[in-house]
């Protein structure tokens, strides 16, 4: 069974890797991936400098394990730390991983210097932007201003010059994914979307303490894992349909088992990240959900994605 992928013109050996922002802020956790079975790693979302991030508690499960909530408030070790990391990546490495590097910078600036320095540095890394950290006390997602979004693409898109891919928001609007999709489409180097970052500011509270899970912003956090899963799927089925010119997307939120992977491919991911799992089960998840994966499609008579990959059934 192949689960092989092509992203923005890199190859993935296993189409599952890391949500950003999970077991990817330092070495030592972007190597516990490269060790893993995962295809590829994207690093934590940099900043122009680094940031320590909001107060703890700034991450919390959710009962019965149906997800997490967080306000990490992007800490990073500055852009300039995953710029070196990615100088000295093998990009020939046996295992054929390839590298996504993921930028949030504060300003329209911030991420124009941070491009810069990366399109000067001529890496084979793949970036993704976040326009989606939504714990930020103050910001508003840039996903979230569609005008603000385009002016953004306008000034990035040519300075990255080559594929890239952009961290999305949930949509919750028709209109939303239109709109959304209608920008993204006017950018050729816009190689994929990834669907979806958490979904923002939920608040998650202890009913015996009667008291907010997170410390950060009154206990607003985004939330992760199976219980954003449908609106994840509905999300990249959405940009599956209205993206053109080739444009793929990678599937983001709710995974925790083989099933729900199965299910972001026939919904149009090309790839799928692993947040809140990865973080609660550690690197293992990438070989289980792996092995799952392979054992629907042999069930199923599927030999490689591309022959389910978009092909949910409507009624
Ligand atoms: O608080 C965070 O660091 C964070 N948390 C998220 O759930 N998504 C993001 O994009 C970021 Cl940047």
């Amino acid at each position: 069974v192949d689960l092989s992928t092509s992203i923005a013109g890199v190859t993935l050996p296993n189409l599952l890797l890391n949500a950003s922002g999970v077991n990817c802020r330092y070495e030592n956790e972007l190597q516990q991936l490269l060790d893993s079975s995962a295809g590829s790693l994207v690093t934590k979302s940099a900043t122009l400098s680094s940031r320590d991030g909001n107060p703890e508690p700034r991450y919390a499960p959710l009962a019965g394990q149906i997800g997490s909530i967080n306000s990490m408030g992007l800490p990073n070790q500055g852009y300039e730390y995953y710029l070196e990391y990615a100088k000295k990546f093998d990009y020939n490495n046996a295992a054929g991983k390839p590298l996504f590097i993921s930028l949030a910078g504060m300003s329209l600036p911030d991420n124009k210097a941070m491009c810069e320095a990366f399109r000067d540095a001529n890496l084979p890394c793949v970036l993704e932007i976040n326009f989606s950290c939504p714990n930020l006390p103050g910001k508003p997602q840039l996903g979230y201003d569609m005008e603000a979004m385009e002016a953004a693409l306008q000034v990035l898109a040519p300075i990255i010059g080559k594929p890239f891919g952009i961290k999305l928001p949930p949509y919750f609007d028709i209109a939303h994914f239109d709109q959304a999709a209608a920008i993204f489409n006017k950018f050729d180097n816009i190689a994929y979307v990834t669907c979806i970052n958490s979904v923002g500011n939920g608040l998650a509270i202890d009913w015996e303490s009667e008291t907010a899970l997170i410390k950060p912003k009154d206990g607003f956090g985004g939330l992760g894992g199976l219980m954003v899963l449908q609106t994840s799927l509905a999300n990249v089925n959405a940009f599956y349909r209205r993206l053109n010119n080739g444009k793929q997307v990678i599937g983001c939120g709710g995974v925790t088992s083989g099933k729900e992977a199965f299910l972001h491919i026939l919904a149009g991911a090309s790839a799928v990240q692993i947040g809140t799992q990865l973080q609660e089960e550690g690197t293992g998840v990438f070989e289980r959900v792996s092995k799952e994966l392979e054992e629907i499609m042999v069930a199923k008579g599927y030999t490689n994605v591309e022959e389910f990959r978009g092909k949910v059934k409507t009624l």
